[in-house]
């Protein structure tokens, strides 16, 4: 097993408030980690923290570590920009710029400085088929990406940040606003996307934590309780809380 993030001792606080609490999980390459826990217990924060989007909360605060390939995250000469680029994140709601289709996959390539408009045709075509969008829009590529459904908002999204060329994949609740055709076409994708990228989610939904994930951590009032393989943690838990979570006793 190859620990692509390792976090040590994390803490986590808003103010006086501690949403993570001595944090410690090693996230494993080319697999699916889901994150699942009630309302509330810092799954999001987590994420969060993951490619310090929560830098950009005033009077927020972190301790301990974050590696990431066994660099911390948190080190004072890190390029902020430069780790987001290989850590992405993708949204409950589908967020496309109000642009075409192909200007919302060529953007960040485009801020990385790649003006070649024949590599940007590469790269708008290969980000569109690793997010299995491709042959839905090959034909309409400079229609407006806000005329497309949600579902296929939400993969456009993923191609968009595939377009950067990142190496986690950061989703918070991604099908939670889709219908379930929808829903189903995000998770095979996610299966195809393990292969290249890590994957961590965050998801309120037991069935599909258990569906897409190969491991699963639960996580309860800013601990973490328990992770493990997901087959584990959905049939034999170790940790009484975890057992009445998943079986629908709290939460
Ligand atoms: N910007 C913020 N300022 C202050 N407190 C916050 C902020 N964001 C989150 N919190 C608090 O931190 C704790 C963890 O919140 P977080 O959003 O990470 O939980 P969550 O598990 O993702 O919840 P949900 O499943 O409802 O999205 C909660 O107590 C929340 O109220």
């Amino acid at each position: 097993m190859t620990v692509k993030i390792k976090v040590e001792n994390l803490n986590f606080y808003y103010g006086d408030v501690q949403a993570l609490k001595n944090i410690n999980i090693d996230i494993e390459a080319n697999k699916i980690t889901a994150l699942i826990g009630p309302s509330g217990c810092g799954k999001t924060t987590f994420l969060r923290v993951l490619n310090r989007l929560c830098d950009l909360v005033e009077g927020a605060r972190v301790e301990g570590k974050v590696l990431l390939d066994g660099q911390d995250i948190f080190a004072p000469d890190v390029d902020v920009v430069a780790l987001r680029k290989r850590v992405g994140m993708v949204f409950q709601r589908p967020n496309p710029f109000p642009m075409s289709i192909y200007d919302n996959v060529a953007f960040g390539p485009r801020i990385h400085g790649i003006k070649d408009k024949r590599r940007l045709d590469e790269i708008v075509e290969a980000s569109l088929r690793g997010a299995a969008l491709w042959d839905e829009v090959c034909d309409r590529l400079h229609r407006s990406a806000l005329s497309l459904s949600g579902g296929q908002q939400q993969r456009l999204c993923i191609a968009r940040l595939l377009a950067v060329e990142p190496e986690v994949l950061l989703m918070d609740e991604p099908t939670s606003a889709l219908d379930p055709i929808s829903t189903m076409k995000i998770e095979e994708l996610l299966q195809q996307l393990k292969k290249r990228y890590t994957i961590v989610i965050v998801t309120h939904n037991m069935q599909q934590a258990a569906r897409v994930s190969d491991v699963t951590a639960f996580f309860l009032s800013g601990e973490l309780i328990e992770y493990n393989e997901t087959g584990i943690i959905f049939t034999r838990p170790r940790d009484r809380r975890t057992e009445d979570y998943i079986t629908g006793r709290f939460g």
